[in-house]
């Protein structure tokens, strides 16, 4: 057997997993480090939103208005690294993975994310990315398992309960600003409704992706979870 067969034979076969769920449900953190376990590479979508918002934002581009922010959605470059270990992202060759993070991008980032244009520019993105990672990727979001990515493997759809999500994305706020837990729940609430409710691709479960309400469970548990999942599909 020549070396090409015998690495098709050991080596575990590409796998490409969507993760997608609202705010606060552990798909950051779970598709981290299951993509590290795995030797899979990553993919943060919400990360490349975020992006072209601090742009339109740094750059003027009123966010409210839905036909500025589509007469500018090609003209920052957004590049993405794929390396669990280290998630990096740049706009026009800058570290952008701080300023993305701002709570003014969080206010904006619902809006520029349901322009179409946008959408449509950061898809075509995402499925370039995907495709060209030959040992599989976790790409996590609102849409992959619905419009990005509708082929993948094996889809997942993270959920918790308001208070659950509020309390973590409240933990980790503490010490940065002082948001309470009722007007953090009130962000999340907002930004949900605007995600579900946009008519492109909005947040929401493929038919075939598999539910995991990661209320109760520890982030250890979610992620011994998913790699089950992956491992039993792999194994398929
Ligand atoms: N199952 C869990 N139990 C407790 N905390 C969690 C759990 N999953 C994630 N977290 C924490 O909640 C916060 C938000 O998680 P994150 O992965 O960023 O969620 P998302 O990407 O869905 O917004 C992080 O501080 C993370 O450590
Ligand atoms: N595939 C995606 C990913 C994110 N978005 C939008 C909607 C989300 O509110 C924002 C930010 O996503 P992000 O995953 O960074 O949000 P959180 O980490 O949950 O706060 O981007 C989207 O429309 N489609």
């Amino acid at each position: 057997m020549d070396n090409a067969a015998t690495a098709a034979r050991t080596a575990p076969a590409a796998v490409v997993v969507g993760i997608d769920g609202p705010s606060g449900t552990g798909k950051s953190s779970t598709s981290r480090a299951v993509a590290a376990k795995l030797g899979l590479r990553y993919l943060d979508t919400g990360a490349q939103y975020r992006a072209i918002t601090w742009w339109m934002l740094a750059n003027g581009i009123d966010v409210d208005d839905p036909a500025a922010v589509a007469a500018a959605a090609g003209k920052p470059d957004i590049v993405s690294g794929t390396d669990p270990a280290a998630p990096a992202i740049t706009v026009d060759g800058a570290d952008a993975s701080g300023p993305i993070r701002t709570r003014e991008v969080t206010a904006a980032v619902s809006a520029v994310s349901a322009v179409p244009a946008v959408r449509t520019r950061l898809t075509g993105l995402q499925r370039s990315i995907a495709a060209a990672a030959p040992v599989g990727i976790v790409v996590e979001g609102r849409d992959i398992g619905t419009t990005v990515l509708p082929d993948a493997d094996l889809k997942i759809f993270l959920t918790a309960s308001p208070e659950a999500r509020a309390a973590r994305r409240s933990g980790e706020l503490k010490g940065k600003e002082a948001v309470g837990l009722a007007a953090t729940a009130a962000a999340l609430a907002k930004r949900d409704a605007a995600d579900s409710g946009r008519s492109t691709s909005p947040l929401a479960k493929a038919a075939d992706a598999v539910e995991v309400d990661t209320t109760e469970l520890t982030l250890e548990q979610v992620i011994e979870c998913v790699v089950t999942l992956i491992e039993e599909k792999r194994g398929a």
